[in-house]
């Protein structure tokens, strides 16, 4: 797609995403300088809460998810399930969603190009739809644009279980005419979305899928959790094995979903930026241990309490780290943008190398533009003692602080680079205006409400 095609779309996206969760504004003005502080409520995680309701078509009863975020991606999720038939009572306002599929049907809807061009799950409708109806549809898939991201390892494994799959020029036509049989397949790299196909299509295929090679991220664990209540038979092997035995029916399941780690993350990044001090209610430890030595490593601190982390900055100088992004246990791609606008403050060189996408630092123009000194190596870089096997795509940024940060006119690009303008706008001295914002409602429920409880300065563009 050219640059300006691209641009324009982007900012529809943005406006799209803004008016899904009500914000007042696509552009905000931020006066930074200020510390963040206060205490805010973290959710279920955007990269769990929407698989979750795709599994719901699996059941032949209603399904119950609670600390569901109002996030847009979320409405979109919704409305695609409500278009195949899906009746849906509560709301992500509210927290709970409860999901019927008793009535699922084959959907023809112009709606659904445009909704799908949004989000990444509709991908993930393939493995129910086909159980259900014998035939799924997916039109051209949205979600960040961060690299080339294919859906190759999706569509051998549906293939694999019986599917055949037939590229379109609007879409990918996928049809069961023999039913789905379970099967033996390896991913060529552990992918999130690859492993949740398998999950939600093994589930319900005769017989036993073994799948090696599997992402384990805790969001993966918590689908798993929700299938087992819908009656699925999952175990979970050593060295990224998981067994699925497949059965005849799934009933709905009441779950409450684990919280966002990523959305917790960048919140104490924030802290760390703005020299300010987050109580994240609802953040737990044990899904951010990897996030929490670096940013102890870095200079930020933090206390576990019983509803949740409390993240600040202690004080001192902040230190430089060499950080490689890395599929679960590592440290997560979702993270780095964020912690970024940190490093700048940091007394020395930090060195991030991207392993998951090939172009998720795009996002650092702006922050150069407002006086970091960060440099993007395409190419990547190599490194003494790298610890994750150097991938062919990988890029890297070398940071070096301290620098002072100024405000500047900036257009979020993504989600997580448009958490981490948000968070430069917040600590560089003056005024910013921060437009696409809502690019950021994709995965940060009620970020402005935030932002104003924990007494930052800013306000919506008219
Ligand atoms: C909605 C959601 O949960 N999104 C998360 C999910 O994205 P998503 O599930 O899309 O990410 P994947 O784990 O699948 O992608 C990881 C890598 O595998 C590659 N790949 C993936 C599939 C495929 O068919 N072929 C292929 O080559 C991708 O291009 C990428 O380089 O996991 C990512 C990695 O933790 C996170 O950054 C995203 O926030
Ligand atoms: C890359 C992300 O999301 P998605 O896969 O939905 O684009 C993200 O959450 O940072």
């Amino acid at each position: 797609m050219n640059t300006l095609l691209q641009d324009a779309s982007l900012m529809l996206d943005a406006q799209k995403a803004a008016a899904r969760v009500g914000l007042l504004s696509d552009t905000i003005i931020v006066n930074g300088g200020r510390p963040l502080r206060g205490r805010i409520d973290v959710r279920g995680a955007k990269n769990l809460v929407t698989k979750a309701m795709v599994a719901s078509l699996l059941g032949d009863t209603k399904s119950v998810l609670r600390d569901v975020p109002d996030i847009s991606d979320v409405h979109v999720v919704s409305r695609l399930l409500e278009i195949h038939g899906v009746e849906i009572t509560g709301s992500p306002e509210s927290g709970t969603l409860v999901l019927d599929p008793t009535n699922v049907a084959i959907a023809q809807s112009a709606e659904i190009d445009a909704l799908s061009g949004s989000s990444r799950i509709p991908i993930l409708f393939c493995g129910p739809l086909l159980h259900r109806l014998g035939h799924a549809f997916i039109p051209d898939l949205g979600g960040c644009r961060i690299g080339d991201r294919p859906i190759d390892f999706h569509l051998d494994a549906l293939r694999a279980f019986g599917a055949v799959v037939d590229k379109l020029p609007s879409g990918i036509n996928i049809t069961a005419p023999n039913g789905l049989k379970g099967a033996n397949i390896e991913l060529p790299y552990p992918s999130v979305g690859a492993t949740e196909q398998v999950l939600l299509t093994g589930v319900r295929a005769k017989g036993i899928t073994e799948l090696k090679n599997a992402a384990i991220e805790p969001e993966i664990m918590d689908l798993i959790a929700v299938l087992q209540k819908m009656g699925a038979i999952i175990s979970i092997e050593p060295n990224r094995v998981i067994l699925i035995e497949g059965v005849d029916s799934l009933k709905g399941y009441d779950h409450r979903a684990l919280f966002d780690r990523n959305e917790a993350a960048s919140w104490a990044s924030a802290a760390l930026a703005t020299k300010g001090d987050i109580f994240c209610v609802g953040a737990k430890q044990q899904e951010m241990m990897t996030f929490l030595n670096v940013f102890r490593k870095i200079g930020g601190d933090f206390d576990i309490e019983e509803d949740g982390i409390r993240f600040f900055h202690p004080g001192g100088d902040l230190k430089p780290v060499v950080i490689e992004t890395d599929v679960h246990p590592g440290f997560m791609t979702d993270w780095q943008q964020p912690l970024i606008v940190a490093l700048t403050q940091a007394i020395g060189t930090s060195v991030v190398h991207e392993t998951v996408y090939e172009n998720r630092f795009g996002f650092t123009e702006a922050l150069v533009e407002m006086g970091a000194d960060i440099t993007v190596h395409k190419d990547g870089l190599e490194g003494e003692g790298r610890r994750v096997p150097r991938r062919a795509l990988e890029q890297a940024a070398v940071i070096t602080g301290p620098t002072k940060l100024h405000g500047a006119d900036i257009e979020v690009p993504d989600l997580r680079g448009g958490f981490s303008h948000l968070i430069a706008a917040l600590t560089a001295q003056g005024r910013s205006r921060v437009s696409n914002v809502g690019l950021i409602s994709r995965g940060y429920g009620d970020f402005t409400g935030k932002l104003e409880k924990l007494g930052a300065d800013f306000s919506f563009a008219a």
